[in-house]
């Protein structure tokens, strides 16, 4: 297959790319009024509205040709179907095999489907033990408490959701703990009483050195003080896919959750690597964010490329990106309850595209994954919207509300809403009277799309972290690129690895970069 930048409608797009950054959005409203019905999509329980993007009608069939020329269906077909698409670790990508209902057999065949279904089942029968108190500690006490200690993919998709979800906790209370720092373990064990407390170890690789840190400090915690023998038989368990490795820590691989190599970290909250949330709102409210999924994942399959959302999102943004040069995306939630949400899209959007060469190992000549930041509204409002209305840089935002608040919540949901409405209006249509001092102009034009769900619900959770799933993948898909490894966070652990025992040790830094070298020297003289 050609390359991006040598496929026609790469070129005809690039050859009308001034025309396109300067496109006039409210234009475009004023010579089409069906524009809105045009340029929306709903599906999963969301309104996809991209129609503040600088897309006219020709630019859109365009972007479709591009999605044509690059055979996004032809890699997606393949990557639901079990393929080793993640070439460079020769290994499938089945997230979506996690979230096929039960009894059916999905795209990646049978065998795959009953591994899925009964690690399913195991989690949701020990859930359920747990959570009535028929499965107790050590001591004969109920669990209350559980430990997430896990970092990235296995810490990042179950702290969103259970924060997006909390209205529906009424299991025992999950903190998690990621940073070796020691302030997230120091604060759990602080809130836990240890002879109540679950420790779940989540690490695919189960070498992970921050995960096995505060793993191996948790078990301490416990060992010091619950006077039972078998603690850490009844109150630790690990969900890894290195069941081999989970022996070196003590535990017995037995009582071990699998996840499998065919699942990446930043993809896998759907896999047992969500046990913190079956634990926390039971495995129904799990099966419905599973479901979700799914439909999200069905819509994906089967839509036409014209009204597939992913498809859609994932043009957008490569037209912002990597055509117009936009560097960076803002996403912006209208609710406290997605305020995890940038964080997660972080790791999920930049260690999976964050790559400079093709999937034949050449560099590629395009920018790949925009940076993506955010904080939610309205407090994002008062810290960063001015450089978004009027910064030198113009800022793609995706912005997210909630139709209906969730029952029992107080706030007012009319004035936020009126807020997120107003500022994508405020990007688009800007404000310039002649007679106005230029500080107080707004250039306007600056694109958005508002993504509005229903009501925040583990479904239509769970239907929006697979839309991003799939964005993610179509860009991948369009650059031509792997999103599936990550070994630009390999170098970073190597290195850390050999420099911990010369910031230990008093040896000379021989050989060590001058910067390092100076920062080692004054790391000893302050530390003492
Ligand atoms: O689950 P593990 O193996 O501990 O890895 C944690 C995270 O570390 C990474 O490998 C690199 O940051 C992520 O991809 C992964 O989610």
């Amino acid at each position: 297959m050609k390359t991006l930048e040598h496929t026609e409608a790469w070129q005809r797009l690039w050859a009308s790319r001034e025309a396109i950054a300067t496109q006039s959005i409210n234009g475009l409203f004023a010579e089409d009024a069906d524009r809105f019905e045009d340029f929306s999509l709903t599906a999963g329980g969301m309104l996809l509205d991209y129609s503040k993007q600088p897309l006219s009608r020709q630019t859109r069939e365009r972007l479709l040709e591009l999605a044509r020329a690059r055979d996004v269906i032809g890699q997606r077909d393949a990557m639901l179907a079990g393929e080793p698409i993640n070439a460079s670790e020769g290994r499938a990508v089945l997230h979506t095999a996690l979230r096929v209902p039960e009894g059916e057999t999905g795209w990646a065949g049978a065998d795959i489907a009953r591994a899925v279904e009964d690690t399913r089942s195991r989690m949701a029968e020990l859930a359920e033990a747990i959570r009535t108190g028929r499965r107790t500690g050590a001591t004969g006490q109920p669990i209350e408490h559980v430990i997430n200690i896990g970092i990235g993919g296995s810490d990042l998709g179950p702290r969103l959701v259970l924060e997006a979800l909390a209205p529906l906790a009424d299991g025992p209370a999950v903190h998690f703990v990621a940073n070796v720092d020691g302030v997230e373990l120091q604060q759990a064990m602080a809130h836990c009483d240890p002879e109540r407390t679950l420790v779940l170890v989540v690490s695919k690789s189960f070498g992970t050195v921050e995960t096995m840190a505060n793993a191996h400090e948790a078990m301490a915690w416990l060992r010091r003080r619950v006077p039972a023998d078998n603690v850490l038989e009844r109150q630790v368990m690990a969900v890894t896919a290195s069941l081999d490795r989970v022996r070196e820590l003590g535990l017995d691989p037995e009582l071990a959750l699998p996840m499998w190599d065919w699942v990446g970290g930043r993809y896998s909250l759907w896999s047992a690597v969500g046990f913190a949330i079956v634990l926390g709102i039971g495995p129904e409210a799990f099966e419905s964010l599973l479901a979700g999924a799914h439909a999200m994942d069905r819509h994906f399959a089967e839509a036409p490329l014209e009204s597939n959302m992913p498809v859609m999102l994932g043009l957008v943004s490569v037209l912002n990106g990597t055509l117009l040069g936009r560097r960076s995306q803002a996403v912006v939630p209208y609710t406290e309850r997605l305020g995890r949400l940038s964080a997660y899209l972080q790791q999920l959007v930049m260690e999976s595209n964050g790559k400079s060469v093709d999937r034949s190992g050449h560099p590629v000549t395009f920018s790949t994954a925009a940076a993506i930041w955010g904080q939610t509204g309205t407090p994002g409002q008062h810290a960063f919207f001015q450089a978004l209305h009027q910064g030198t840089d113009v800022v793609p935002v995706d912005f997210i509300g909630v139709a209906r608040p969730v029952a029992g919540e107080r706030g007012d949901p009319l004035e936020l809403t009126a807020n997120l409405f107003a500022q994508s209006q405020a990007l688009m249509q800007g404000r310039g009277d002649a007679d106005m001092a230029a500080e107080r102009r707004c250039p306007g034009n600056r694109p958005s799309n508002t993504i509005l769900l229903e009501a925040l619900t583990p479904s239509s959770l769970g239907a929006l972290i697979a839309l991003y799933e799939h964005r993610t993948f179509v860009e991948a898909a369009l650059w031509g690129i792997t999103a599936f490894d990550q070994f630009g966070v390999e170098l970073g652990k190597v290195l850390a690895a050999d420099l911990k025992p010369l910031i230990a040790g008093g040896q000379a830094l021989d050989g060590v970069d001058g910067s390092t070298a100076g920062l080692i020297a004054r790391y000893r003289d302050w530390r003492g």
